[in-house]
């Protein structure tokens, strides 16, 4: 069975269900039936402005229509609702290859999305999807580099190979907890970039967070298992410097409001604010040194504001790079 299924009608899932559907069968659901019919009949998704649906991609509300005859499942929605959507479709999702597009850390369990995959559904497959790619660009068929990881080589070749287009060019791995994670952390590491800028601390300063807070994510990443030529690539640095240095980024965007003291945008997903909280308590199990990421996670909780975690970042005792 070819046909791929995309579980997450928001900006990303849509992105990538367009952008599939070019070469490929591909159905679209979403949890709200309401919206799935308007943007069926509308071919529009009001989350990817100035984006037609191809009349080839069929939107769905109804999970036996989208999953039933799915031979590959995207899972695009966000880290902390993976767990609900895997419990709540479970028996339609066992023994597929699932492909987690979402990019964050499970706040209760800690997990990434491999394992929550397979805690929940130990007949399904798990694979990760992620590197720089704003949903806006993908949907527009601009070209992007992607990293795609599987722990079955054979497996990983055959779905680089449906999931490819001309111009969405992926890289394969095994690394699974290297991938997810940069993907992670990333954002966690955009958040503290956005504050630097949005509180007046100036680029210079954004390119020492962004460099130190990329150390925190290989430290914290290689504690967990992943390589380092991950973290170097797509998912990690790749990831990295799009996210950090980018408006596009609402990751980055909720930090410069942040920074600038102003309201935080609304029913917006921002991964990196519950991924700090799960990365610093990850942090603190392992005994490991991660000063952004808990700059984040003070900052995200409203312990801090920017100019006293910044002053405590200078202030730290003056060490080897
Ligand atoms: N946008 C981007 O540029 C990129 C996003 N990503 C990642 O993709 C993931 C999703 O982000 P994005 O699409 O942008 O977020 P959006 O906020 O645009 O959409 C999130 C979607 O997830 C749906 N959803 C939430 N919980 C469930 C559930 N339990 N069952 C079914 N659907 C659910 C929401 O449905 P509802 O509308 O009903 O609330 C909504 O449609 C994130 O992890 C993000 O980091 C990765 C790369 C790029
Ligand atoms: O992951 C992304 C780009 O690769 C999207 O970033 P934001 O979730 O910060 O918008």
């Amino acid at each position: 069975m070819s046909r791929i299924a995309v579980a997450g009608a928001g900006a990303f899932g849509t992105a990538l269900a367009v952008a599939l559907s070019a070469t490929r069968e591909v159905v679209l659901w979403g949890r709200d039936a309401p919206a799935l019919e308007r943007m069926a009949r509308e071919r529009g998704n009001p989350r990817l402005p100035n984006v037609i649906l191809p009349d080839l991609l069929t939107i769905t509300g109804d999970p036996d229509e989208a999953f039933a005859r799915a031979g590959t499942v995207l899972l695009a929605v966000p880290a902390q609702a993976l767990r609900g959507l895997l419990a709540e479709q479970g028996a339609l999702l066992a023994g597929k290859p699932l492909v987690a597009c979402g990019k964050g850390i499970d706040l209760e369990t800690l997990h990434g999305p491999s394992a929550a995959i397979r805690q929940a559904i130990p007949s399904a497959r798990p694979l990760v999807l992620t590197g720089p790619s704003f949903a806006a660009d993908i949907a527009r068929g601009l070209p992007t580099a992607l990293t795609l990881a599987c722990a079955d080589p054979a497996e990983g070749e055959r779905l680089q190979a449906l999931l490819a287009t001309p111009v969405l060019r992926l890289y394969r791995t095994t690394d699974l907890v290297g991938a997810e994670l940069g993907g992670a952390l990333k954002n966690v590491v955009a958040i503290a970039c956005g504050a630097c800028i949005g509180g007046g601390f100036g680029e210079s300063a954004r390119a020492a967070l962004l460099t130190r807070g990329f150390a925190e994510m290989q430290r914290l990443a290689l504690a967990l298992g992943a390589l380092p030529e991950t973290l170097m690539g797509l998912s990690g640095l790749g990831d990295l410097v799009l996210t950090a240095t980018s408006d596009g980024s609402r990751n980055y965007r909720h930090g410069l409001h942040l920074g600038r003291g102003e309201a935080l945008e609304e029913r917006v997903t921002v991964e990196g604010a519950a991924t700090a909280r799960a990365a610093a308590r990850l942090g603190r199990r392992l005994g490991l040194d991660l000063p952004v990421t808990e700059a984040v996670a003070a900052l995200v909780e409203g312990r801090s504001d920017v100019a006293t975690v910044l002053r405590r970042l200078l202030d730290r005792p003056l060490r080897a790079e």
